[in-house]
């Protein structure tokens, strides 16, 4: 270094690349010595200048950024509250001229040595030679460099003197470094102030990164591998995070490992991934991450060192003009902790160094052809890489500029997304060569890299200490997995765990359900958690959380608990309560099983009891008289199909369906049924049948046994009015005796259980299931005595007068089925006056089980209007029209035609009654 100040160079202009700074208090007085290159120094020789730009840069701590004192401790980042605004860091290091020594050994760099060019010069004058000699040693003071460190954060550079007079370019200063090593910074040097802050980062469980830039032969591969004698900053890392390891007691003792690899693109082809390890091979990438890179644990490390030492020899390098050595890839180095069981905390750190290879002008590497293409994939990637971190600086600046995805363009930039978008903490290393012929690259290389170091990592701590907790929280979930799988796989092993906290909070562990067992799981579970959570804060947060975050946090975590434990509190609450309302329900259950047994126990007395027929035991028929005043007269009665099974209260009255069908069938019927039909035919009605055999019925007729063949021997004509399912029947006897009860001889009875009959005005109640012939006219109370017989209230209400049910005048009483016996309940309307009998549809069945009950009653209002004043109708017109439907499918047909059958039985009614 000399120590004579330069001469002042008039056209200096300094640069200035950050805001101005106010006017500073008093330099202390025992700041940092004015370098010796100051251009700014016009003092005279001897005086040292005011030493302004290291007061500045030691008094311009910005808010939010992180001084950039040099030094360990600036950049220790102990405590994260430092390091949340942290800046990019960007150091300079200024490769040093080679001497002729170095010179010698480096060929390529014979130009620079003006002891070559002085034995390749031609001979001259010594006259001339002598002023050339001064002029050159003069010349070359200030051509020679063209950096000059202003201070520990600034260097001026100063174009050759050519440049500067044709382009009238000016010197330019550029300041705001981390730090500036200058060319007779040892290796050490720059490790220590550089490279152990992050490795002391890296030890305490932080990652980070350090990116190497810088023109071709500056000095990157130097500074990160460096040699046998000058060890660089990986070895020195390593060596420290190894010191550092074996200092601590054995039991804490960590292993790492390291990953090393190159992006290289062979004759600019594409980018391939070689695992520079190792047996290593080629790799690819997914998304940001490497697939099968080989990861070597090492205990100490020279074996680490040998490693890299290997890798380096792996390494795609090349001679070229400006480097015999030059590299020809990207090498990145990973070193990360391995997980040990004592001190989880420090897990997932990785270090990362990047030696990128060094960006090249053709002109001066001289490269050619396949060459040259490589040099445009390591311009490319030097490119890319200041692309993404200018994106990053212009979103920070903007946060409406959105940050650019430049890292997809290349594999180094992809695999450094993190880095490149501000996730992760990083720095750069600069290094240039202070010659004049590097003027150009080195300009460039400022130019661009200079504004990084605006760059903020804003929150980057936090969200790397949270990542890292993260991580940690799922490292430990990884390892704890098989744990609880084998917990959950071991129910009592879990219930036992529940059992303890159970007993702690005075749960109940007994007469429970497995609901309870699985609270208590839930709740030992929690309570693990909580207890793991304060473990795992308690050491995490006491490496990164000072106090009353911790306390925060702690506070945080408390009432989060205490949440917790108010709602599991809760849900035990709402278990307690459905099981006491499950004990009251199985208690009603129990008390309903008991009466049912009583009820049941009742009946069958009741049964044993009975004495009437057996068509009446039993059965819950139904028989409606309405009054003029539609009022209802229910007669419940009896006779049930399914007697013997004990459970279905079956109730039949009257059924004027399907007699010749029933009839016919009769002998398959069930008991109850035949018994029915024997009751029934002790009326002697002659009554229609609706089935669709009815040809078949009448022919069977004489199947019939005599005491009930009268009824429909008598039969004069039957009208069907309804389809199968739904009909309207009249039956019309030339017998004008039989009526009223009578002729509910010839009925069907249906084996549906429940059946009524409604009676038109003047009908009393009348039991339809005496086993006695009516003979009386008077339907008062047509009660028959059975011990199982329960009349309805309605019953007391019916009208005495059952004029429509006289007997005695023989007014036979319109019978109308209309519908199939589906249902348990039948209906048979004795209209008003005429008392027109409405029995509900009634299906022809034989096995009453065999259907399903679908009541249909229809009321036929016109009919009971025609039945006042019947003499209107023409009754011969309608006994010559066709018998009916007997396809009996139709069944809206045959509803729309009930009114009209019932014209047709009122005529026919008529006829027979003679009126
Ligand atoms: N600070 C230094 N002190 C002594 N020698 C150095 C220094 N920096 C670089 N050199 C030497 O300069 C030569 C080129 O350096 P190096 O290979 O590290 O450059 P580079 O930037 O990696 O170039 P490339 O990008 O082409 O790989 C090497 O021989 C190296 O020993």
């Amino acid at each position: 270094m000399e120590t004579k100040s330069p001469p002042p160079c008039p056209n200096t202009v300094t640069v200035r690349r950050n805001p101005h700074r106010r006017a500073r208090a008093t330099p202390s007085t025992n700041a940092p010595q004015i370098p010796v290159h100051s251009p700014s120094s016009t003092t005279a020789r001897g005086i040292p200048s005011f030493p302004m730009q290291d007061i500045l840069s030691i008094e311009i701590p910005q808010k939010g950024q992180n001084n950039p004192q040099p030094g360990p401790s600036s950049s220790s980042s102990s405590s994260p509250r430092a390091v949340v605004s942290q800046n990019l860091k960007v150091y300079l290091r200024i490769r040093p001229l080679l001497s002729p020594k170095i010179s010698g050994r480096n060929g390529s760099l014979g130009d620079q040595n003006p002891r070559l060019r002085a034995k390749n010069a031609w001979p001259q004058n010594p006259a001339k030679k002598s002023a050339a000699r001064d002029s050159n040693s003069k010349n070359r003071n200030c051509s020679e460099v063209c950096v000059v460190v202003n201070d520990s954060h600034s260097v001026k550079l100063s174009p050759p003197s050519a440049v500067r007079e044709s382009k009238r370019i000016k010197s330019e200063v550029y300041e705001g470094f981390s730090h500036v090593f200058p060319s007779e910074s040892s290796q050490d040097e720059v490790y220590q102030r550089m490279v152990k802050p992050l490795v002391d980062d890296f030890l305490k469980g932080k990652s980070g990164m350090l990116a190497a830039l810088g023109p071709t032969g500056s000095g990157k591969t130097h500074t990160v591998f460096g040699s046998p004698r000058e060890p660089g900053m990986v070895p020195l890392a390593l060596q420290q995070i190894f010191k550092q390891s074996e200092r601590k007691d054995s039991a804490s003792s960590r292993s790492f490992s390291i990953s090393i690899f190159e992006i290289y693109s062979e004759g600019g082809k594409g980018e391939k991934v070689f695992d520079l390890s190792p047996d290593g091979t080629e790799l690819s990438m997914q998304q940001s991450s490497i697939k099968g890179l080989q990861e070597v644990v090492f205990s100490d490390a020279g074996q680490a060192e040998s490693l890299i030492a290997r890798a380096m020899l792996k390494r795609a390098t090349a001679m070229t003009n400006a480097n015999s050595q030059s590299s020809r890839s990207q090498c990145i180095i990973n070193i990360s902790s391995v997980a040990n069981k004592v001190d989880e905390v420090h897990n997932n750190a990785v270090l990362t160094i990047v030696d990128l290879a060094g960006a090249e002008r053709g002109k001066k590497t001289g490269n050619r052809g396949a060459r040259l293409l490589e040099t445009n994939f390591i311009n490319n990637t030097s490119m890319v890489f200041g692309l993404c971190l200018r994106s990053l600086l212009e979103h920070q600046k903007n946060p409406k500029k959105p940050l650019q995805k430049h890292f997809h363009n290349s594999l180094l930039t992809k695999y450094l997304r993190d880095y490149l978008e501000g996730k992760k903490r990083m720095a750069l290393i600069l290094t240039v060569r202070a010659g004049e012929e590097d003027y150009l690259d080195t300009s460039y290389l400022l130019k661009q890299a200079s504004p990084f170091m605006n760059i903020k990592f804003n929150g980057v701590e936090e969200s790397s200490t949270m990542n890292y907790n993260k991580r940690h929280f799922q490292a430990l979930s990884r390892v704890e997995q098989p744990k609880r799988m084998k917990l959950s796989s071991h129910e009592p092993c879990v219930l036992e765990e529940g059992k303890s906290i159970g007993d702690e909070h005075g749960l109940p562990e007994e007469g429970l359900s497995r609901r309870s067992d699985r609270v208590s799981y839930f709740l030992s579970e929690a309570a693990k958690i909580y207890r793991s959570d304060a473990g795992e804060n308690a050491t995490t947060k006491s490496d990164f959380v000072d106090g009353p975050e911790k306390e925060r946090n702690h506070q945080i975590l408390q009432n989060f608990t205490k949440a917790m434990w108010n709602v599991l509190k809760q849900y035990k609450q709402k278990l307690k309560m459905a099981e006491s309302e499950i004990q009251s329900l199985r208690e009603n259950l129990s008390n309903e099983k008991t009466r049912n047994l009583v009820l049941g126990k009742d009946l069958e007395d009741l049964r044993s009891c009975c004495t009437c027929p057996k068509v009446l035991r039993g059965d819950a028929s139904m028989v409606k008289i309405c009054s003029a005043s539609k009022s209802t007269v229910e007669l419940k009665g009896l006779g049930s199909s399914e007697v013997d099974k004990g459970d279905v209260v079956h109730s039949s009255i009257l059924k004027a369906s399907y007699l010749s069908g029933a009839l016919e069938n009769i002998d398959s019927c069930p008991r109850q049924d035949k018994d029915v039909f024997s009751e029934v035919s002790r009326f002697g009605v002659g009554v229609a049948n609706a089935s669709e055999n009815s040809t078949q019925q009448n022919d069977q007729i004489s199947d019939i046994p005599p005491g009930n063949r009268h009824s429909t021997e008598d039969l004069q004509e039957s009208k069907y009015l309804g389809s199968q399912d739904n009909f309207l029947i009249a039956h019309v006897t030339d017998n004008s005796k039989y009526c009223g009860m009578r002729d509910l001889d010839s009925l069907d009875f249906p084996t549906s259980p429940k059946e009524d009959v409604e009676f038109s005005q003047g009908c009393s109640t009348f039991d339809v299931l005496d086993s006695q012939p009516i003979s009386d006219t008077s339907c008062k109370d047509l009660n028959f005595e059975k011990p199982s017989r329960r009349l309805l209230p309605a019953s007391s209400i019916m009208p005495r007068d059952c004029s429509a049910l006289d007997a005695e005048d023989g007014i036979m009483e319109p019978v109308e089925f209309l519908g199939p016996p589906q249902s348990r309940e039948e209906h048979v309307t004795f209209n008003e006056e005429c008392g027109a009998v409405d029995v509900p549809d009634i299906e022809p069945r034989v096995d009453s089980s065999s259907k399903q009950v679908k009541p249909k009653r229809r009321l036929l209002p016109a009919s009971s209007v025609l039945l006042r004043d019947f003499g209107a109708l023409d009754v011969e017109d309608d006994l010559e029209k066709p018998k009916g439907n007997r396809a009996g499918r139709k069944l809206a047909a045959d509803e729309r035609k009930t009114t009209e059958g019932s014209i047709s039985l009122l005529r026919l009614l008529r006829s027979n009654l003679h009126l």
